[in-house]
């Protein structure tokens, strides 16, 4: 096989996953930069750090820690990912998805994709949280979509369509989640794009992806969410939007991880509320 991973070494991740921890999830979280907090509410958490997974690849990036947390939200089982990984730490694209594989052999059936992200909207402001109705794989149209090698069928088809990756219904069910929270100055919906890294834009990068038809971007989530699909698991995808791209000269301003991280925190109550009302109310086989 060329790209990876093998079915072989998904599966036998999983078994060993399945062999010490009691909880079998049906519902997968990924939790952005920053957006770890999400598993501090689990109840009768059993965790396991990336790097006491034989062969599971690490999180290196601040405010992503590198743990999946398993066990109890709002009567749901879950799996958390505490962290994620990106093509910039040096994984190729298709191990930077080995944990959405993983999640599908362990019995995960739906996957929620958060994200702290940069607004290209002007309409956006920073704080608010957009429902991704859609995706713009920058990386996959130039040629290296996280699907690229050989394909193996027990994942899913060679060619996948990719329209409605989004779940309609899950995104229907968030924004009633919105309204009943009262949140819905903060709720917007629109498309991601997602770019390599770890630069943030130049100011002629965010005007071009503006012109594609971009809401945010960041530089994560669109090849999970494709990896899901492939396997033909539910997705939902949340970004929070942590500051607002350049679209000027005059107003450059230069965005930081740490601000990133900061918004994160701050908005950090208003992102658990809506996961884990959207948590109750999805139901899932
Ligand atoms: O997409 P997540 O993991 O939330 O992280 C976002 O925040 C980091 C930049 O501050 C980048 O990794 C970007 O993708
Ligand atoms: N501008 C910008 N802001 C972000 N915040 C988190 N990720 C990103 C990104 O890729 N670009």
């Amino acid at each position: 096989m060329g790209d990876g991973p093998s079915f072989e070494e998904v599966s036998s991740i999983a078994q060993n996953i399945l062999g010490r921890v009691k909880h079998r999830p049906k519902i997968g979280i990924v939790c952005g930069s920053g957006l770890g907090g999400l598993a501090d509410d689990v109840q009768d958490a059993e965790i396991l750090p990336y790097s006491e997974i034989p062969t599971f690849p690490v999180s290196t990036v601040p405010g992503h820690m590198g743990k999946l947390v398993f066990g109890i939200l709002e009567g749901k089982t879950v799996v958390l990912m505490r962290g994620r990984l990106h093509c910039y730490e040096g994984y190729p694209m298709w191990k930077t998805t080995i944990p959405i594989r993983v999640m599908k052999a362990l019995g995960v059936t739906t996957i929620f994709l958060t994200n702290a992200a940069g607004g290209i909207n002007p309409d956006f402001n920073v704080g608010d949280m957009m429902i991704i109705r859609d995706h713009i794989d920058l990386p996959g149209l130039t040629g290296e979509c996280v699907l690229r090698g050989a394909n193996d069928e027990r994942f899913g088809p060679r060619f996948l369509a990719t329209v409605d990756t989004y779940d309609p219904e899950l995104r229907a069910t968030c924004k009633k989640v919105f309204q009943d929270l009262g949140l819905s100055q903060l709720m917007r919906e629109g498309t991601y794009v997602m770019i390599g890294g770890p630069t943030f834009e130049t100011v002629a990068e965010s005007r071009l992806l503006k012109a594609f038809g971009g809401d945010s971007v960041g530089m994560s989530t669109v090849a999970e969410a494709i990896v899901a699909r492939h396997m033909g698991m539910r997705v939902f995808g949340l970004s929070l939007i942590t500051d607002m791209c350049c679209l000027s000269y005059d107003t450059a301003n230069h965005t930081t991880h740490e601000e990133v991280l900061a918004i994160g925190q701050k908005r950090a109550e208003d992102l658990k509320a809506i996961v884990m009302r959207l948590l109750k109310d999805t139901t899932v086989e």
